[in-house]
């Protein structure tokens, strides 16, 4: 079996349970060697986000380019993006360098409703990253937002909602259903003229939650080389988050949302 190098392109966390820390944690646990591009610091914990520094667009690009003149990327996850000069700065190097598996979490909002990603920049996020991504992996709100909406209230309207996702260009969506009041936890897979996959998982009944999405996102792009294609992946990917979601309990990381707890996958 070959060596994957996945990169993620996101802000950061201190407290080790989102951001780039997470994905790092995802990649190394799945059988992938982490490489990272920071575009932002944030001063956040479980508790939620106490300030957002941005890095210069010029500066994600310099950490893109000293990267991607080194190293062959396999997969990518692009996570927290900030404005659309970091946008902007991430959709050049995608073209430049004809990235491939390209996974974009259209993150907006932390779990404590701080916004990650400005408001004005959805238009760029939309318009100039949605067509360069392979997949996609909005939740509810971020669908919602994404396509001026009210948000999906079933796994009906989660079809319907992420069959227009599809119509923004990117080749696949990950509608995420986290956020539905439902029994279990279940993602929908929609690619153009094929019905839509469903992954359900059993609901965790746990309130450490902080760091599910990009938990998600980090799994799949490490997966994506070593699978047979993407729903093998997203399957595979949601198989390993509902354990760490399960193990989380176990942790003592703060007084709110405490983090996933990730673990050495047995396959
Ligand atoms: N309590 C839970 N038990 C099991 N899976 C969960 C739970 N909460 C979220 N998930 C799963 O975690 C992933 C991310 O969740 P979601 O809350 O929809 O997104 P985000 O973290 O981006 O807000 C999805 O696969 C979702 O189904
Ligand atoms: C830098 C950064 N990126 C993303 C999230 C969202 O986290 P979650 O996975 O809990 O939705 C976060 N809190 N911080």
């Amino acid at each position: 079996m070959g060596s994957f190098n996945i990169l993620s392109i996101a802000g950061t966390d201190p407290s080790g349970g989102a951001g780039i820390q997470a994905d790092l944690k995802a990649f190394s646990a799945l059988g992938g060697y982490g490489t990272t591009v920071v575009t932002a610091l944030v001063a956040q914990t479980t508790t939620g986000v106490a300030a957002v520094h941005p890095v210069p667009p010029e500066f994600v690009t310099r950490q893109l380019t000293t990267l991607l003149d080194d190293v062959r990327i396999d997969a990518v996850k692009i996570g927290m993006l900030a404005d659309t000069g970091v946008i902007e700065a991430v959709a050049a190097a995608l073209d430049a360098y004809r990235l491939r598996n390209v996974v974009l979490d259209p993150v907006m909002v932390a779990k404590s409703g701080d916004r990650l990603l400005a408001a004005e920049a959805i238009e760029g996020l939309r318009t100039v990253l949605l067509p360069r991504a392979d997949l996609i992996t909005p939740n509810l709100p971020e669908a919602a937002d994404l396509l001026g909406e009210d948000e999906a209230a079933d796994l009906e309207e989660m079809e319907e909602q992420a069959r227009r996702l599809l119509k923004l260009g990117p080749a696949r969506v990950l509608l995420k259903g986290g956020h539905l009041s439902t029994g279990d936890s279940t993602d929908l897979l929609v690619e153009p003229d094929a019905p839509a996959v469903p992954f359900t998982a059993e609901r965790v009944p746990t309130e450490n939650t902080h760091g599910t999405g990009c938990t998600l996102s980090s799994a799949i792009a490490a997966l994506l080389p070593q699978r047979a294609g993407v729903a093998e992946a997203v399957r595979d990917a949601k198989s390993y988050l509902t354990e760490a979601l399960r193990r989380a309990d176990d942790l003592e990381v703060g007084r709110g949302k405490g983090p996933v707890h990730h673990f050495h996958a047995w396959w």
